[in-house]
């Protein structure tokens, strides 16, 4: 009762906005507000400008309603998208964590489902198709054992893509080498020289909470992940402060956070974003008007990819959340079942359109 007075409230003021409570690194307290949600931009609703104002904890079916109304379901609005997409050459970009599979418990068993990938095969045999996941390139791969589709690891920072022209990134950071099926690919890996410190720092993070029960380190190659979802939330302090203890010794790395986890990684200019801008180019589709990526993903370092495509001025960026969140997104879709329901009238869609497309079968693996 008094929370729907407050928000009724702060609407009536105009000043409420769902904003992201524990996107940058600080106290123990981020942690703390990570326990009970999924989300990190979703565990509270706090009206802006008013930091002394009660959080709101628990976004509520009005509170998701009134924000998909501005973030309006992909599914409802697969129509009109698709008259907006007509004649051009539509992109497919994915997530992997929480877009292509459920969020677990257990990082090494988010398996995707059979159906998941049946689509995506699908959708990667009609449009040319990336992942851009933070986890390493092989561990995506792993999950997802399809050969067509593009893979980019470390939240961008390992990229595999096939050898076209490419303008604005020279010959640095690259490397020739050949795909699971033979083919010739570019390696682009911008964090390279970073590599040894990176596997120190592993090192570091696995002996500091080695003694922590829950808390696992993943290695993602180019950038580490310390996940404490099976952790006791009266850990999460000293888990915290272990984690910052090991970064305070590695001025060139940085701690971001995602779904109960945090991630340490080199402090590069290189994010999906740029991850999406390089593989349009890769893909000639960089300056071509006719290009319209679609970018699926549901966490916080998505939101890059997300701002440059509404830079671009063409494109959907379309944020995976059952939450209301603060977001670039324009466009909205529940979970992954959502996500498969997506895929699978963008491919229907395709069937039946005579639209333009790019084959870029057997490029990638
Ligand atoms: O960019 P993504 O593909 O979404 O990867 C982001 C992180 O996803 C994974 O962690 C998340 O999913 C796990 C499995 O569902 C879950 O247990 C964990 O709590 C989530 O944070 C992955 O393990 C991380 O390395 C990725 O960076």
């Amino acid at each position: 009762m008094m929370r729907n007075s407050l928000v009724k409230m702060y609407h009536a003021m105009g000043i409420f906005k769902y904003s992201a409570i524990s996107e940058n690194v600080g106290s123990a307290s981020n942690l703390k507000n990570d326990r009970n949600s999924d989300d990190r931009s979703t565990a509270a609703v706090r009206p802006v400008g008013c930091d002394d104002c009660p959080t709101e904890s628990i976004a509520t079916n009005v509170d998701y309603e009134a924000w998909v109304a501005a973030h309006p379901s992909a599914l409802s609005s697969f129509d009109r998208m698709m008259n907006a997409a007509k004649g051009k050459k539509i992109v497919v970009f994915l997530d992997y964590d929480g877009t292509l599979s459920p969020i677990v418990d257990d990082p090494d068993s988010a398996f995707m489902s059979a159906t998941m990938r049946s689509a995506l095969r699908e959708v990667a045999s009609h449009f040319p198709t990336a992942i851009i996941s933070g986890r390493s390139r092989d561990k995506v791969y792993e999950f997802v054992q399809l050969n067509d589709v593009c893979y980019a690891g470390s939240h961008g920072m390992d990229i595999m893509a096939p050898p076209r022209q490419q303008r604005s990134c020279d010959g640095k950071f690259k490397t020739r080498g050949v795909d699971k099926m033979g083919n010739e690919v570019i390696i682009f890996q911008p964090a390279q020289e970073f590599l040894p410190e990176i596997l120190e720092i592993f090192n570091e993070l696995k002996e500091v909470t080695k003694e922590i029960e829950g808390v696992t380190v993943e290695d993602n190659r180019f950038c580490n992940s310390i996940h404490f979802r099976r952790a006791r939330t009266e850990d999460y302090g000293v888990i915290e402060h272990r984690v910052m203890s090991i970064l305070s010794k590695h001025s060139n790395f940085h701690v971001t956070r995602g779904k109960k986890v945090m991630e340490i990684r080199p402090l590069i200019e290189w994010n999906k974003g740029h991850a999406l801008e390089y593989l349009l180019e890769t893909l000639d589709c960089f300056d071509s008007n006719d290009v319209l990526p679609i970018y699926i993903g549901d966490d916080q370092t998505d939101e890059d990819a997300f701002k440059v495509i509404r830079s671009r001025g063409q494109g959907f960026p379309i944020i995976v959340s059952s939450k209301p969140k603060d977001t670039k997104a324009s466009y909205s879709l529940r979970d992954p079942s959502e996500v498969l329901s997506f895929l699978l009238q963008l491919t229907k869609w395709r069937r039946n359109s005579s639209s333009s497309m790019l084959n870029m079968k057997g490029f990638f693996a």
